[in-house]
């Protein structure tokens, strides 16, 4: 068993009832790395994220948490964190006393001086001595996050955490997955949110109706991905025009559309040719001011992948498409 690997998953199967929600997924999360789980909606991402949580157990395949195998019995694993489907909270009590009723129930003392130091971190300091019962789904999710870091996990799990979370409550909750990862906590989340996705996550899987359709670094999808479009802005756009339509591999798109009050140009081409034309953009003196993916290259998987018609599963049309599944 590989002990560098947080979560290792081998043909993971789990029905409900003719629900297939996972259907033979393979996953492999390596400590320390934050790792974003995305698909359509029912495809499988909160079944799996409950597996890893011990809140239910796989029908096949063979599951290991933090190095040991999971699956017997519904517990959550030691040194596993999080939540699914929006934290458990105690509405009467106030969002300290929620934080030091955890910490007893697990023989702590209620005064915890982690508790307040937990409650800073994601931005709750404040409303510290009001009632749960009042709280935002975005003040919730943060006070499930502080329940999370009071148990020092080495693996959190979870589910959509963004829900509902202000730009403030955002960075606070990406400052602390961040600074969680950084000490080696493994952090799996699930998001409909690309940009949160980009923002956060060293790797992704994409799932869609149980089936992992990619499993890897996000830099691959750039990389390995079918041909993006990309904005291009430039100091001359007349003779930054001229040299992208005469460079190899780069298509000038027509429907190029005025950007930001000035004149851009829309190409699409894969990341090796875009390099050829900057680079004969700088030959000709034309300055890039800005080149950017139209739609991020995870988007642009995630709506390629999923939009795919069963029936293009086969080899063929897989190793056509240029996202087959990692085969680590
Ligand atoms: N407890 C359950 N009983 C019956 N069916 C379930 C149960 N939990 C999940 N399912 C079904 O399993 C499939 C996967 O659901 P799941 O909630 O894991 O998807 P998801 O990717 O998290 O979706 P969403 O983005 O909508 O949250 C869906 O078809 C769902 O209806």
């Amino acid at each position: 068993m590989d002990t560098q690997l947080a979560v290792r998953a081998r043909e993971i199967t789990k029905c409900f009832g003719d629900v297939v929600a996972l259907d033979g997924v393979d996953l492999d999360l390596a400590q320390g790395q934050v790792h974003g789980l995305v698909g359509p909606n029912g495809a499988g991402k909160t079944t799996l994220l409950g597996l890893l949580l011990g809140l239910a157990v796989p029908d096949g395949g063979r599951l290991e948490v933090l190095g040991r195998p999971a699956g017997r019995v519904l517990a959550a694993p030691a040194g596993v964190a999080g939540f699914v489907d929006g934290p458990g909270l105690y509405p009467s009590l106030t969002a300290r006393q929620n934080l030091a009723a955890l910490a007893a129930l697990r023989g702590r003392d209620r005064r915890d001086p982690r508790i307040d130091e937990a409650l800073a971190e994601v931005g709750l300091t404040e409303v510290a001595d009001d009632k749960a019962r009042g709280f935002s789904l975005g003040m919730r999710q943060r006070l499930g996050l502080a329940a999370a870091l009071l148990t020092g996990p080495r693996l959190l799990v979870l589910d959509e955490p963004a829900n509902g979370l202000d730009p403030a409550g955002k960075q606070h909750v990406h400052r602390v997955l961040a600074r969680l990862a950084e000490e080696g906590t493994t952090v799996v989340l699930s998001s409909h949110r690309m940009d949160d996705l980009e923002a956060l996550c060293s790797e992704v899987t994409i799932l869609a109706t149980g089936r992992v359709r990619f499993s890897g670094p996000l830099g691959k999808l750039a990389a390995e991905n079918r041909e993006l479009e990309y904005r291009l802005l430039a100091s001359d756009p007349a003779a930054a025009r001229r040299i992208a339509a005469a460079a190899e591999g780069v298509r000038v798109l027509e429907e190029a559309a005025p950007w930001r009050g000035a004149e851009a140009l829309v190409v699409r081409a894969l990341v090796p040719a875009l390099d050829g034309l900057t680079a004969a953009l700088a030959r000709e003196d034309v300055a890039l001011r800005e080149l950017a993916p139209v739609v991020s290259p995870l988007e642009a998987a995630f709506l390629a992948l999923t939009e795919e018609p069963e029936e293009s599963e086969g080899p063929e049309e897989s190793e056509d498409s240029g996202y087959e599944e990692d085969d680590r």
